[in-house]
């Protein structure tokens, strides 16, 4: 997919603070002084907001499964787009299913980051040197009870994706605030497989580009949902399981109810 680029005034400063050392702020080196001024303007924002919220390796030592999926975020016109696949139909797991590259933990991992690049390389083809990596969010627990870390990263919006066909089959992007203000959206509650009962996010996208819909629910609609909150700071137009003045505190709790749940089940199972 080569994406086309929004007609902007000149570059302005690099006002990226990530970009020059810290802990893991960075896949790559400081490319975004070429960047014109309000594509920065907007990255700047959801930068500081994302690293309020940034776990770093808080749920590292968990004892469930790991996996990690990349929430690759780019500005186009102005806006911040989250990219997402189709996966594969030929996949054992939820063919067809919306998701975000990533996957299972391995060995060679060094951590969560390692792991969501090197799937999103794996899968759509983008070089870990092309992500800035800015944080990770709250873990979620998927069907098969694996820890699942959302890793946020911007990726420029020329980059070239190459779908591998064995593991996705579309990629496309959506506007962020779809996840806070969408057109079509349904809700239902549902009982994992621990027996905690969630509310899940149906969002159903009408892509121009590719003139057709995409259903994002489950796990991937919930980290899509909660990267929205975090940036945008706003209330979406349908209910979530968070106080939304206490973002932080309460989507804590929620992970820890859920994690308890899977916890209490492993034990009754011995
Ligand atoms: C209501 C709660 C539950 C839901 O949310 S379902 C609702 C909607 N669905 C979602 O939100 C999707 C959520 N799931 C996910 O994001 C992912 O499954 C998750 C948790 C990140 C795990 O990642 P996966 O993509 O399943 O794992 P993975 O990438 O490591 O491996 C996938 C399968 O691909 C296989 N694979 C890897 N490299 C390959 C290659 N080069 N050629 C062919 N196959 C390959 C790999 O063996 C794996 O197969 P298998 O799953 O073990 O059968
Ligand atoms: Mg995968």
């Amino acid at each position: 997919m080569a994406a086309e680029r929004e007609e902007e005034p000149g570059p302005g400063p690099c006002l990226c603070p990530g970009l020059t050392g810290g802990e893991r702020g960075t896949a790559g080196g400081c490319r975004c002084s070429a960047l014109p001024a309000p594509r920065q303007g907007v990255l700047e924002k959801a930068r500081r907001r994302l690293r309020q919220f940034d776990v770093g390796d808080k749920f590292s030592r968990l004892p469930l499964p790991r996996a990690a999926v990349l929430l690759p975020l780019t500005v186009r016109a102005g806006r911040l787009h989250l990219l997402l696949t189709v996966r594969s139909m030929q996949l054992r797991r939820s063919p067809g299913e919306v998701c975000f590259p990533g996957g299972k933990r391995e060995a060679t991992d060094k951590d969560d980051i390692d792991t969501a690049l090197r799937e999103a390389k794996e899968e759509v083809g983008l070089q870990p040197e092309k992500v800035e990596v800015i944080c990770r969010l709250m873990p979620g627990i998927d069907k098969m009870n694996n820890l699942v870390t959302p890793v946020v990263g911007f990726v420029e919006d020329t980059f070239e994706v190459t779908p591998n066909p064995d593991e996705v089959s579309e990629i496309f992007v959506v506007p962020l605030e779809y996840f806070v203000k969408p057109l079509n959206y349904k809700t239902f509650s549902y009982k994992t497989s621990s027996g905690y009962l969630t509310r899940i996010h149906c969002f159903i996208y009408d892509d121009q580009e590719h003139r057709k819909s995409f259903k994002i629910w489950g796990l991937t609609a919930h980290f899509a949902v909660f990267l929205a909150l975090v940036i945008f700071g706003e209330r979406p137009t349908f209910e979530v399981d968070y106080d939304l003045d206490n973002l932080i505190s309460s989507s804590e709790n929620y992970f820890i109810n859920l994690y308890a749940s899977v916890h209490e089940r492993k034990k009754s199972n011995l």
